[in-house]
C-alpha cells in the first residue's frame, strides 16, 4: 500500500480560510482542500510546505504553526497529513493550477465537501480558535 507524507497549510486571515477545490480527475477529486502536497525525498516538512504553497497558491510562507498530524487510510491510499496554520505570509493567495478557490469563514467549514481525513483538521481548528 502506498503511503504518502503530505504538508498541508491552513491559510488564515481575519477568521477566514483560503481553500482550493481538487481537480475532478485526481485522488479525492472535486472536494475542497487545504493547499499542500507531498513531501519530496531530502526535503523537510517545513520546506515542502513552503514550496507547495508557492507552487499552488503563490504565497511566501513566513511561519507555520503545527496544528495536527493525521494518519488516514482511504483504502486505495494511505496519507499522513502534517497540518500547519499559516497566518503569516506574503502575497495574495491565488490558485495557480486553474482550481476553483475561495475564502470561507472558519465557522462554515463543516458544511463543505472535504476528504474524509479533514474532519479531524476541522475539529482541531475549532479547538485552536475557540
Ligand atoms: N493538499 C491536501 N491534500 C489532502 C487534503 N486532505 C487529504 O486527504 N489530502 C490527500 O493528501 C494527498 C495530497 O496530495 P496532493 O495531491 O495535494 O499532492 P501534490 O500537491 O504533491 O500533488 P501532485 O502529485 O499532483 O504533485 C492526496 O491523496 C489527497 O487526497 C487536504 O486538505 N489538502
Ligand atoms: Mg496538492
Amino acid at each position: 500500500m502506498k503511503q504518502v507524507h503530505v504538508a498541508v497549510g491552513v491559510i488564515v486571515s481575519d477568521q477566514a480560510v483560503f481553500l482550493t477545490r481538487r481537480h475532478a480527475d485526481v485522488h479525492q477529486g472535486g472536494k475542497w482542500e487545504f493547499p499542500g502536497g507531498k513531501v519530496e525525498s531530502g526535503e523537510s516538512v517545513a520546506q515542502a510546505l513552503h514550496r507547495e504553497l508557492q507552487e499552488e497558491i503563490a504565497i511566501d510562507t513566513l511561519a507555520g504553526i503545527p496544528l495536527i498530524k493525521i494518519e488516514h487510510d482511504y483504502g486505495d491510499k494511505q496519507v499522513i497529513l502534517d497540518v500547519f496554520i499559516v497566518d503569516q505570509y506574503q502575497g495574495e493567495p491565488t490558485a495557480q493550477e486553474g482550481q476553483e478557490e475561495g475564502w470561507f469563514m472558519l465557522t462554515d467549514l463543516r458544511d463543505l465537501d472535504f476528504p474524509e481525513a479533514n474532519v479531524k483538521i476541522i475539529d482541531a481548528l475549532e479547538q485552536y480558535y475557540q
